[in-house]
């Protein structure tokens, strides 16, 4: 399977901060989510990756490409959607799509014009008089209109109401569907990645704690509600995290279905990406 983006040992240091040591490899054609708290270096890993800071690393192909030879071969393949687009508050879309029709060489004007009517923007408004989810909308129109292979997006959700929220969703299923179209999202609304990440990275303190495929997280993870006695006589191997709750312990295991054979009276459920993310954060491991 050809890979949309390889990344090996990304590192990137501020005074306080490091990103450290980031490598992973995305298969073309596939959705990743990119989760981790505030601050654990999602921006930062998506801005090196783009070449918009410079950053260490042995290697950085985007769409099999050295991202640092060949910048504007890759930017046509390119869309980036980021919570705040920086478009000219002067301007209209339907100036805007005039100025990108020069830009991008696929860029399509009649797909552009029916995007803005299916987000209802209107074409000869100024962007100043939108409103924020308004704005990200017709960055949506935008890169939707010029064909990307490969489409970014760093928090680009957060401003929008649940129901065109849940259209991008779809939107991005067909995308990624289509001729082999990569996604990589960072997102902190961890219910929609688990909507729709094929893949997904979590980014903790600058370290990339896990990089794995959303089938084999389902499959590997489970959670466990149980007393201390049983916790205890788990082996810590199976024990990833555990949280101690007014009268009971939440588990995260791991090799669930493994201990399901041994515990077949033991509910043990399915772990959504916020689970996850609050035992890594915020659990206990077993001594
Ligand atoms: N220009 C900079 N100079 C110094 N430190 C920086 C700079 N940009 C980011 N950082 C630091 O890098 C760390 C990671 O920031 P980053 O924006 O990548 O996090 P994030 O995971 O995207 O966070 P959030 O979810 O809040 O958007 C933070 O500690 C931040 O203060």
């Amino acid at each position: 399977m050809q890979q949309a983006l390889v990344i090996e040992n990304l590192t990137k240091r501020y005074k306080d901060f490091t990103l450290d040591h980031i490598s992973f490899s995305l298969p073309q054609g596939t959705i990743l989510g990119i989760i981790g708290e505030n601050g654990s270096g999602k921006s930062t890993l998506i801005n090196a990756l783009l070449g918009l800071i410079p950053a260490d690393y042995s290697q950085l192909e985007l769409l099999g490409k050295d991202i640092a030879a060949h910048p504007n071969l890759i930017k046509q393949d390119l869309a980036v959607i980021f919570d705040d687009a920086g478009y000219d508050e002067n301007f209209t879309p339907l100036q805007i799509g005039k100025f990108l029709s020069h830009v991008y060489k696929n860029w399509d004007a009649d797909s552009y014009r029916s995007y803005l009517k299916r987000f209802d923007l209107p074409a000869k408004k100024r962007l100043k008089t939108f409103s924020r989810g308004m704005k990200t909308k017709l960055e949506f129109a935008i890169a939707f209109s010029h064909s990307p292979k490969f489409l970014i997006m760093d928090e680009a959700t957060n401003g929008l109401d649940p129901v065109f929220r849940d259209e991008i969703l779809d939107l991005l299923r067909e995308f990624s569907e289509e001729e082999n179209h990569t996604v990589l999202i960072a997102s902190h609304i961890t219910s929609d990645l688990d909507k729709i990440a094929d893949y997904v990275a979590y980014i903790h303190h600058g370290r990339l704690l896990f990089f794995q495929s959303y089938d084999e997280l389902q499959n590997e993870y489970g959670i466990i509600n149980c007393k201390k006695s049983f916790l205890d006589n788990l082996n810590p191997e199976d024990v990833v995290y555990y949280r101690k709750e007014d009268y009971s312990y939440r588990v995260l295991v791991k090799n669930r279905y493994s201990l399901k054979q041994i515990f077949q009276d033991v509910e043990i459920h399915s772990a959504d990406l916020e689970e996850i993310m609050l035992f890594y954060a915020k659990g206990e491991k077993l001594e």
